[in-house]
């Protein structure tokens, strides 16, 4: 039997030719090359490149999964709107992947349920557009569509699309996915560091709710060492890396079949999801994705019908396999207490389960009149409350919650403990595309997940 890491060139000219069937639909959302041979050898190089991630760790997160979907157990998903090459640095990634680790420490002790961590990350550099184009002045040029596709300069030769971006694409997703491995395997990410992850952020009042927490942590830990008890456990922590499955250059020649089973996994990453612009049922995107077999999200916004989102589960979970299929709700504070519950209460009449997850940053979006793309802190705790409102009204899982956020301490996002307004924004807005939440915002916004989920007395305010 071979080892769950291998992947074979060819088996199953079904499953083979299956996973080029997306090429006869009709496709958003992908750049235009200039040079469409530069663009497929590109693709061809990658396809020759090592798997990303292996079939075995897509396996296990479908089980986690499946535990979330039933409740027992939380997703945490986060990261950059746009992973940027240049932001693929030591001290970034850390600082993402610790305050990863501070929600899920926060999430984890309020709710007392096992956390799944997961990055928007090691991949998450290919962006759908409202527009093809963006005008400046009286220059029009193509739009930004991520660093694996063109530059974000605003000058022609940026802006026109480059297919070498696709090899440094994978490039800079596997050295970032070899950090992350490294902070999470290697002792850096063992929870008697607890303390450790706070250092290097400003202090702030949702640091200093977190040394509380930590203190109590470290407590615990010191009377459990006390009585004996063996830490291997605290060691290593499972981290998965995501990202929107968007440009087919990119995710086809990534996805390989797996030597167990001969099925295919897209290997770019654990866990795949299709955004809102790419989500129709008769598109390339779904018929790609319905045929691999990691974990695959759906972003459902305000306007998703309920006869959509059946037809999602038909064509994505035809065989209901726990794990297989998470619904990411991104509706707007304003909407989701109107449009979730009637999602809600049509799964239940269907024999499916999937994991339903909020995303409160993409209904939220606003644009000040200084041009800055932005989201009020507000907006994002109402809409969470909203999605647990409306699971309790349905009797229903809240399963987790995807989040835009860095570790660093930028001002994009207005509101939070520090009122970020909108004479503040400029001082440090550094995202390409959407608002992220900075360390302190996303630190506040995991305490008040946390006690909504039921938490320990000792960690409320
Ligand atoms: O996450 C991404 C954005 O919401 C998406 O790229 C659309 O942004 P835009 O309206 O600025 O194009
Ligand atoms: C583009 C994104 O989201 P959506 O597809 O929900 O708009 C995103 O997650 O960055
Ligand atoms: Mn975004």
């Amino acid at each position: 039997m071979p080892e769950s890491t291998d992947f074979v060139a060819l088996q199953d000219p079904d499953v083979i030719e299956g996973l080029d069937y997306w090429r006869t639909l009709p496709i958003k959302q992908q750049p235009t090359w200039p040079d469409a041979s530069a663009a497929e050898a590109a693709s061809a190089e990658i396809a020759t490149l090592p798997p990303l991630v292996f079939a075995g760790e897509v396996d296990k997160l479908r089980e986690r999964l499946a535990a979330a979907a039933q409740g027992k157990a939380f997703l945490l998903q986060g990261g950059d709107c746009a992973e940027t090459f240049a932001g693929a640095t030591a001290d970034s990634i850390r600082d993402r992947v610790k305050t990863i680790l501070q929600m899920a420490v926060v999430l984890t002790y309020g709710a007392s349920m096992p956390v799944i961590k997961m990055g928007r990350m090691a991949g998450q550099f290919a962006k759908p557009r409202s527009s093809d184009f963006e005008t400046r002045g009286d220059v029009t040029l193509p739009a930004y569509r991520g660093d694996i596709v063109n530059g974000y300069d605003f000058t022609p030769e940026s802006r026109t699309a480059d297919p070498r971006r696709l090899v440094q694409g994978y490039h800079t997703a596997a050295s970032t996915l070899n950090l992350v491995r490294a902070f999470t395997q290697g002792g850096f990410a063992d929870l008697r560091q607890v303390h450790s992850w706070n250092k290097g952020f400003a202090s702030n009042p949702a640091n200093a709710r977190y040394e509380h927490l930590a203190k109590e942590i470290d407590r615990a830990i010191r009377f459990m060492d006390a009585c004996g008890a063996d830490f291997e456990a605290l060691k290593h922590v499972e981290f998965y890396a995501s990202h929107e499955g968007l440009l087919m250059d990119y995710e086809r020649p990534m996805t390989r079949i797996d030597s167990r089973s001969g099925l295919a996994y897209d290997t770019s990453g654990h866990f795949i999801w299709i955004g809102e612009r790419t989500r129709d049922l008769d598109g390339a995107h779904v018929d790609f994705l319905s045929r691999v077999r990691n974990p695959i999200g759906v972003k459902l916004g305000p306007t998703t019908s309920v006869d959509d989102m059946k037809a999602l589960v038909d064509k994505l979970d035809p065989n209901r396999e726990p794990g297989r299929l998470t619904f990411i709700t991104r509706m707007g504070a304003g909407k989701i207490r109107d449009e979730l519950p009637k999602l809600l209460e049509a799964i239940k009449g269907m024999d499916a389960n999937p994991l339903w997850v909020t995303d409160p940053m993409h209904g939220n979006g606003l644009t000040t009149p200084t041009g800055y793309k932005t989201r009020r802190f507000d907006d994002v705790v109402d809409e969470v409350l909203g999605f647990f409102e409306a699971h309790r009204q349905v009797g229903t899982y809240p399963g987790g919650m995807h989040v835009e956020l860095t570790g660093d301490d930028v001002t994009e996002c207005l509101g939070g403990s520090e009122h970020i307004d909108e004479a503040t924004l400029a001082t440090r807005y550094e995202s390409l595309c959407d608002p992220r939440l900075n360390h302190m915002q996303s630190l506040e916004l995991a305490f008040l997940v946390a006690e909504e989920l039921g938490a320990h007395p000792h960690v409320r305010a």
